[in-house]
């Protein structure tokens, strides 16, 4: 098994913004030490400016030779300039990773030289304390040593799931890249919908947080399925059961508007391949 350590070279992070300063913190709390690390940022936030500079890591370093592996986390609409401009950095080893959305195998490899290594991948923020998951898939030059390098770097910020199939990835991205949106965007609604119904609104906000999280983490832990845990919550015709006619309406309820939701991420995700 390969680990953090083991990475034969430095890490470039290309854009250290919320998703590449989320991995870099995890990088940095597994123990890769800090001199293998080098960022390229123009502007980087406050708080991962603070960090590299606490920890020493270099910022915008003018040369270092090509990087073991150069990992890409700019915004998709970047890409094609942000790429011209560092893909004379990468050597024939380095090993491309890149978690832009939508920004294909194909878009990466003609952005280096030909034969380049390049994993598409794409993680979510939770990845921030280090339980996101990433799905990821290698192009045909990728080695067993550099995937299990990959592996390494997106398991620092948690779960990695690798696919064959390049397709699934814009799937995953409407799932799982997306989906702590989702998420956050029920604990709102929630507090919400608990407000107008006559809770303080603070209250409301602390009870739908601590829910949502209460939730997921009781699913996490208990490894039993969510419909499972959803029965163990209703009882026969109380007060869940009322509220889930409304929510399993075939029509209206959250299944289909999630499918269509879904659906129009992953639509996007296509889009973005430019
Ligand atoms: N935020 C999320 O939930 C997820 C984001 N992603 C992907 O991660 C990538 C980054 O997204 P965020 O971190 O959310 O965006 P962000 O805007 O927080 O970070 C982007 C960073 O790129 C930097 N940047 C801009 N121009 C640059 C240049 N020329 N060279 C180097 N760095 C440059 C910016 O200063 C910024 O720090 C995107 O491609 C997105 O699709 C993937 C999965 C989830
Ligand atoms: O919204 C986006 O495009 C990025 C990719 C997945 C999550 N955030």
């Amino acid at each position: 098994m390969v680990t953090l350590s083991d990475i034969p070279g430095r890490v470039l992070l290309v854009g250290a913004g919320k998703m590449g300063g989320a991995m870099l913190e995890g990088w940095i709390g597994l123990g890769l030490e800090p001199a293998r690390i080098a960022v390229i940022d123009p502007g980087p936030p406050s708080e991962v400016a603070a960090l590299l500079e606490a920890r020493g890591v270099a910022l915008n370093p003018l040369n270092g030779g090509p990087p073991a592996v150069m990992l890409l986390a700019v915004k998709p609409q970047v890409a094609p300039e942000v790429l011209a401009k560092v893909a004379p950095l990468a050597g024939p080893q380095t090993l491309i990773v890149s978690v832009m959305a939508g920004r294909t195998l194909g878009f990466l490899e003609a952005a280096f030289a030909p034969g380049t290594a390049v994993v598409r991948s794409i993680p979510n923020t939770p990845a921030a304390i280090g339980r996101g998951v990433t799905v990821a898939v290698p192009n045909a030059a990728v080695t067993p040593t550099q995937m299990s390098i990959a592996d390494a770097l997106l398991r620092a910020s948690g779960g990695v799931e690798w696919v064959e199939e390049e397709a699934l990835i814009d799937v995953a991205t409407a799932v799982s890249g997306s989906g702590p949106a989702y998420v956050f965007l029920l604990a709102e609604a929630l507090a919400a919908a608990g407000a107008q119904a006559g809770l303080p609104a603070d209250m409301a906000d602390r009870l739908a947080r601590a829910t949502v999280a209460g939730a997921g983490e009781l699913m996490i832990r208990s490894g039993i399925e969510p419909a499972q845990l959803r029965k163990n919550v209703t009882s026969p015709n109380g007060t869940t059961a009322a509220a889930l006619a409304v929510l399993m309406d075939e029509e209206r309820g959250f299944v289909p508007l999630l499918t269509e939701a879904v659906l129009a991420a992953a639509r996007r995700s296509r889009e973005l391949a430019g």
